[in-house]
């Protein structure tokens, strides 16, 4: 089952991407009304199936994930206007694809730097990055915004517990609320809460991670949805299309083979490099026309 939908409008002509509809599509339950944001519930089962999907190898998972990642932040942050890419990951599966993320951007040109708050569960972080030529630190840099162009945001996803940040992460929490680099989250932006976004705790203190760009992988959590930043993507593809469809009645494509759809929300809280880089697209006639989610 084929439809077709706006894609990218390029000069005259339209293109229109043939997205193909998911068999199961079928199946989708039309009385319930669509979610596009998925409860945490949802969330850590599909982190579950999602291993299963891919044989059990969370590596092969997580470098999946770092794929759609890394399509998404290219689009916001091309090669060729920034490079230096400071990746803070933490200790369990947000942590491990950020260092995936790390070994692909180098791949696509970028200079990649990892921090590590602590020993990974489930990488020797120290072996792949010496493997790849990355650096990686156990500090926080004093220089960094002076070296760095963006830092990603790997440190805690749909695995924080909802309590206040442990001794291990201050110094790197500390760092992602206040610096003024643009930050790319991971899933979800470290210390929010998965269904309702940042603690009234760290509001009231503003002290919280405004990222400019949020990466959701298959779909967006609840928090998500006070996100006010300047793109919004899913990225991922380590489940079938109709996955959330069954569960959760969610209605969401990828693009033909892209590992990330885009929702665009590129609101007064973009950065000029953002705004200037959508509008230029713009100025080309290149529109991108997302879902909403
Ligand atoms: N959504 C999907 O389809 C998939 C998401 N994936 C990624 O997996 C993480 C969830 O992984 P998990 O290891 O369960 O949790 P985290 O990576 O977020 O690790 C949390 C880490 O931090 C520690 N921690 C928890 N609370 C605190 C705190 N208050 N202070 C300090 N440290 C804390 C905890 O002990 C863990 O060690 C998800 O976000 C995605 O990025 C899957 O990889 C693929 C499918």
């Amino acid at each position: 089952k084929h439809f077709r939908v706006a894609g990218h409008r390029r000069s005259q002509g339209r293109i229109s991407m043939q997205m193909e509809v998911d068999k199961s599509s079928k199946q989708r339950d039309n009385s319930k009304p669509r979610q596009t944001h998925i409860s945490p519930e949802l969330a850590n089962q599909a982190i579950n199936d999602a291993i299963t999907y891919s044989g059990g190898d969370v590596v092969v998972m997580a470098r999946t994930c770092a794929s759609g990642f890394c399509d998404a932040l290219q689009q916001c942050y091309g090669s060729e206007e920034i490079s230096d890419v400071f990746i803070a990951c933490g200790s369990g599966l947000n942590g491990l694809i950020g260092l995936q993320v790390a070994v692909e951007l180098q791949k696509r040109g970028y200079a990649p730097a990892v921090y590590a708050a602590e020993q990974s569960k489930h990488a020797n972080f120290r072996s792949v990055c010496d493997e790849a030529g990355i650096d990686l630190h156990d500090f926080i840099p004093s220089t960094l915004e002076f070296y760095y162009d963006i830092v990603v945001d790997a440190l805690l996803g749909t695995g924080f517990d909802g309590g206040d940040i442990r001794q291990q992460y201050w110094t790197v929490y500390e760092m992602l609320i206040s610096t003024r680099l643009a930050i790319v989250s991971l899933d979800v932006p470290s210390g929010w809460d998965l269904s309702t976004g940042p603690r009234k705790i760290d509001v009231t203190a503003d002290s919280f991670i405004k990222p400019e760009v949020l990466v959701s992988l298959e779909a967006p959590k609840l928090g998500s949805n006070v996100f006010a930043g300047g793109y919004h993507f899913i990225a991922g593809r380590h489940l079938p299309q109709s996955y959330f469809w069954k569960r959760e009645s969610l209605f969401r494509l990828f693009p033909a083979r892209s590992q990330t759809a885009c929702s665009c929300q590129v609101t007064r809280f973009a950065s000029k490099v953002l705004m200037e880089r959508h509008m230029g697209d713009l100025d080309n006639s290149i529109t991108m026309t997302c879902g909403t989610n």
